[in-house]
């Protein structure tokens, strides 16, 4: 309802994701940038799933919600939402998904990290494991589906990387969608050069804390350089950054596009 004021139509509240998400952080930081805190406004954690129905329930009841989005991510296609404007920069301009590895690990498993350092793909490339896992398909199965879909990029991908032997390598990741795609797809393109692989997800900040302490080899989830740019500071010298794996990702508030005249985060106030 435009004509009402927002806030009291969502109990000043902003649908949130899991807790240690660093966009949560940006979020929290947002509501007092802009003098939302002083407004009763308040950020509510829950999961990408449980955000994602309650997003979905709003918009087939055409209601009000303001969620944290991101992109890549299937939500954008899915739904009618349109990112706020964040005039204070809270959320950092776009931001970039890096491999990051533990300091050893080139030293000893060279081969394995050879394929880390080749391994670089777009957002459209993503959404085509991330639309059929949302769907319902094992992301291990919709992985190995785009590989055979894919094979001069694989090639690239897996240029001199040699025979794995068996050689065990420990992905660690977050459970977000896009993490879900990235990590199944090295997973099986480093099992299809024998290595023996394991992927285990975690939440933002004990994957992080599984790499600076090398309980793990490798994690494709590090998002750069704002919305994890805590973690980072917190491990510096303590992880390599290996290289970026996908340009041009973005966090930030987002609204149903028929909330017309919600269009920027000073907005929220009205
Ligand atoms: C939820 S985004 C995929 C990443 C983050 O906020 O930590």
């Amino acid at each position: 309802n435009p004509h009402k004021k927002l806030g009291p139509q969502i109990n000043y509240t902003i649908t949130g994701i899991d807790a240690g998400a660093g966009e949560m952080g940006a979020a929290q930081k947002a509501l007092t940038a802009y003098g939302l805190k002083s407004k009763n406004w308040q950020l509510q954690t829950s999961s990408t799933a449980a955000m994602t129905s309650t997003l979905d329930k709003a918009i087939k009841n055409h209601q009000a919600i303001v969620i944290t989005g991101w992109q890549p991510h299937w939500m954008f296609t899915k739904y009618p939402i349109k990112f706020l404007k964040d005039p204070k920069n809270v959320f950092g301009k776009t931001e970039n998904l890096h491999t990051i590895a533990r300091t050893g690990f080139k030293h000893d498993n060279p081969g394995a990290y050879k394929l880390l350092s080749q391994f670089h793909w777009t957002k459209s490339e993503m959404s085509e494991i991330m639309l059929k896992a949302n769907d319902g398909q094992d992301p291990a199965k919709a992985a190995k589906n785009y590989i055979s879909k894919h094979p001069k990029q694989v090639a690239k991908w897996l240029a001199g990387v040699p025979e794995g032997h068996g050689k065990k390598v420990k992905l660690t990741y977050v459970a977000w969608d896009s993490e879900i795609a990235s990590t199944n797809l090295v997973k099986q393109l480093l099992d299809s050069k024998g290595y023996d692989t394991t992927i285990q997800s975690l939440e933002a900040q004990p994957m992080w804390a599984s790499i600076a302490t090398g309980a793990a080899d490798a994690s494709v989830s590090a998002w750069l350089p704002t919305t994890h740019g805590l973690y980072a500071r917190q491990y510096k010298g303590e992880f390599v950054d290996v290289r970026v794996n996908l340009k041009g990702a973005k966090t930030g508030l987002a609204v149903p596009k028929y909330m017309k005249n919600i269009n920027s985060i000073e907005d929220l106030k009205n």
